[in-house]
């Protein structure tokens, strides 16, 4: 007979519909998973996601399970790798019932078997907080095939998949479609230099690609595609900022070299939105060019702030 304390009770549920996959050769039950690459790279990623900070107490919980799976699928479409498979450490508030810790893994169960993942394991875990999911995800790429943030090289061009802002006030951050389809048709494609995903914001996840690559870049203001999400009603001073700072676009941003910037736009790959946005210069630092006149673009977008009050 099955432990039946909720712990246990419902990790046994979790374990009957985690899916399988070849290279997943011993998943939930013992005491760790094992798993085969097949002579590929692992590509390996973790975000976490907290009540209050990336979601909150109205969002309906089968999408912050979906959005604890879909941020890191985003991760390693950033990588142009496939997901394989998910381990799931999740944190309940004692209060939590059963059928609504279902209803959090059943969102996150849909999104897993859309992408072909399967569940490897994971933690569980109760306390007086809020509640609390970090997901750690596992993919492969074809070896030495990773797409890093370090790779973009003078006169690359710049480009988005998609358009930026509004996603928090949409509800679209909940509901985005990670890029794993675009990254490998764009891989197919041309020689992706650098790439990584927008999850903080442009002003704010550009700064990480250009100081990993050591180089610099200019945006053109009117090619940075605003999304619809954001106010049509706002000067358009601020409608440029929401596309800069809102974050959790969830667009991949890549570079490329011209050349291949050129083919990109003369043949665009079926399947993908895509905008150029600027190029990468030699020189460090970022500036933007607004009506013609160039301006330092600052950082700006989310960063998770703490230390700042003496309270410990
Ligand atoms: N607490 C931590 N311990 C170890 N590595 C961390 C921690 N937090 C972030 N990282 C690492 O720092 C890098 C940047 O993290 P992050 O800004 O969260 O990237 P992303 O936006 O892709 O999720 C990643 O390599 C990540 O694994
Ligand atoms: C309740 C709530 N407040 C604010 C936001 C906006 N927000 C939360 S986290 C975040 C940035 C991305 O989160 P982070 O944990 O930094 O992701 P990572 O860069 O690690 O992928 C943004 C814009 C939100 N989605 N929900
Ligand atoms: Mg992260």
């Amino acid at each position: 007979m099955s432990d039946e304390r909720p712990e246990f009770a419902f990790i046994n549920w979790i374990a009957r519909q985690s899916g399988s996959r070849t290279e997943v050769q011993l998943g939930i039950g013992d005491d760790a998973a094992v798993l085969s690459s097949g002579g590929k790279d692992w590509v390996v990623t973790k975000d976490v996601i907290t009540a209050g900070v990336h979601f909150d107490a109205k969002t309906p919980l089968a999408l912050v399970g979906r959005k604890a799976l879909a941020v890191n699928i985003s991760d390693l479409a950033a990588m142009a790798a496939q997901p394989c498979a998910a381990f799931i450490g999740i944190v309940l508030p004692k209060s939590m019932t059963r059928s609504a810790a279902e209803e959090l893994y059943r969102g996150l169960q849909q999104l897993a078997s859309e992408w072909d993942i399967c569940i490897g394991g994971g933690d569980t875990n109760s306390w007086d907080g809020p509640l609390v999911v970090s997901v750690t995800l596992l993919g492969l790429v074809e070896s030495g095939q990773a797409v890093r943030r370090d790779g973009a090289q003078p006169d690359d061009w710049i480009f988005v998949t998609g358009p930026l802002g509004g996603s928090l006030e949409s509800g679209r951050h909940l509901t985005f479609t990670p890029r794993i389809r675009e990254a490998e048709t764009l891989k197919q494609a041309v020689t992706l230099h650098a790439m990584l995903d927008l999850s903080d914001g442009l002003g704010s996840d550009l700064f990480h690609l250009l100081d990993r690559s050591g180089v610099g870049a200019i945006l053109n203001a009117d090619s940075i595609p605003i999304h619809p999400d954001v106010s049509k009603t706002l000067p358009s001073a601020a409608r440029l900022q929401h596309a800069l700072s809102d974050g959790e676009d969830f667009e991949l941003l890549f570079t490329v070299s011209a050349a291949d910037g050129q083919r990109l736009i003369e043949r665009p790959p079926p399947g993908v939105e895509l905008f150029r946005i600027g190029e990468i210069t030699a020189a460090p630092g970022a500036s933007l060019v607004v009506d013609g006149e160039e301006q330092t673009l600052p950082r700006s977008g989310w960063s998770h702030g703490f230390g700042q009050t003496a309270i410990d």
